[in-house]
């Protein structure tokens, strides 16, 4: 068997031609969707990852910031910023780009920001408000999985999903939007033992750890839906977690990288920048 490939790329094009026309919706009712990304110091990936955000987000016609800072910016400049942010009335949507420096403490920035600006959903209000099952904005990795796996038909109630990550941005939000869709989840983490027992008895496999070709078809058995989050670079070239040759000839559905999750990560946030300006202008 040889699997269908899913190409986010592909439905996170159709999905901004949809978020264009209502930006300018928006437009004509005066709103104008703002994004500032905030980015500390010199690291090339995250400076790429930014970019594209920037770009996706000039391509559907809504306005986007880009701060960047060096290395040596303190804590309190940041927190400053943010709370600057969080008072503009034109900007909707905040976000910093993660890993930080070493000396600023990552949960601390998270919780600076307004939660009803937070569209990477990070902030433990909107985190406690995803696991309790109410509306809000969710993790947009997550979100743009899920959102894949619907648009590409796959049920998911009474599933056996097995995710390999437990992490804050990844693995952990993924499977509370998962088990809110009435899935079985089992996360998976680097003190797992036997990790291909588990693997193998999964119907939907998401792979989050950052480790190339840590899947293979080996590990899958039969007809498996596989979701490879992982980015990483390997002697220049952008590869996941999952080895695709070997998986796609067992698995029933893949998604690749690149070309796959990313491009749909960008589009949650996109989406939530613009759900955010609605909800604010509703509120004023
Ligand atoms: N495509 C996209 O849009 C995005 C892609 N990414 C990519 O996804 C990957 C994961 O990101 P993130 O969650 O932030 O990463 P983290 O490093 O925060 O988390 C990795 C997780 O994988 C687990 N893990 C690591 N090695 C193994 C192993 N050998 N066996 C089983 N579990 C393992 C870790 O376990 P433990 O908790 O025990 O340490 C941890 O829970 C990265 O490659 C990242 O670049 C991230 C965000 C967006
Ligand atoms: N506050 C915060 N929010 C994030 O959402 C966040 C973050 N910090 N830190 C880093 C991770 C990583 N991440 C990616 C987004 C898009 C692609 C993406 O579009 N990738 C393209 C390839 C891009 C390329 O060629 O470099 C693809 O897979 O096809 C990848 C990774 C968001 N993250």
């Amino acid at each position: 068997m040889s699997a269908e490939v899913i190409y986010g790329k592909q439905l996170a094009e159709d999905l901004r031609q949809e978020m264009k026309q209502e930006v300018s919706e928006l437009h004509k009712q005066n709103i104008f969707p703002k994004l500032v990304v905030i980015i500390i110091g010199e690291d090339p990936a995250s400076k790429s990852y930014v970019k594209g955000k920037q770009k996706a987000s000039e391509k559907i016609g809504m306005d986007s910031d880009l701060i960047e800072l060096p290395e040596e910016t303190s804590e309190e400049e940041l927190l400053n910023l943010i709370d600057r942010f969080n008072q503009d009335r034109t900007v909707h949507g905040i976000l910093v780009q993660l890993p930080l420096p070493e000396h600023i403490h990552e949960q601390k920035v998270i919780e600076a920001i307004d939660p009803s600006k937070d569209v990477d959903g990070f902030h433990p209000i909107n985190v406690g408000k995803m696991l309790t099952g109410q509306d809000t904005f969710y993790p947009c990795t997550p979100f743009g999985i899920l959102v894949m796996l619907k648009r590409a038909e796959i049920e998911l109630e009474g599933k056996h999903v097995v995710i390999i990550g437990r992490s804050n941005l990844v693995g952990k939000p993924v499977g509370q939007l998962l088990l809110n869709e009435n899935a079985t989840v089992t996360h998976c983490h680097s003190r797992t033992k036997n990790l291909r027992d588990h693997t193998k008895r999964a119907d939907i496999i998401i792979v989050a750890a950052g480790k190339p070709d840590l899947i293979t078809g080996e590990d899958i058995k039969e007809g498996t839906v596989v979701i490879d989050v992982g980015v990483n670079r390997v002697d220049g070239q952008l590869t996941g977690d999952v080895e695709f040759e070997s998986a796609s000839e067992k698995a029933s559905h893949i998604t690749p990288v690149p070309k796959g999750v990313g491009p749909m990560t960008i589009t949650m946030l996109l989406h939530n920048t613009i759900k955010a300006a609605k909800q604010i202008h509703n509120h004023q």
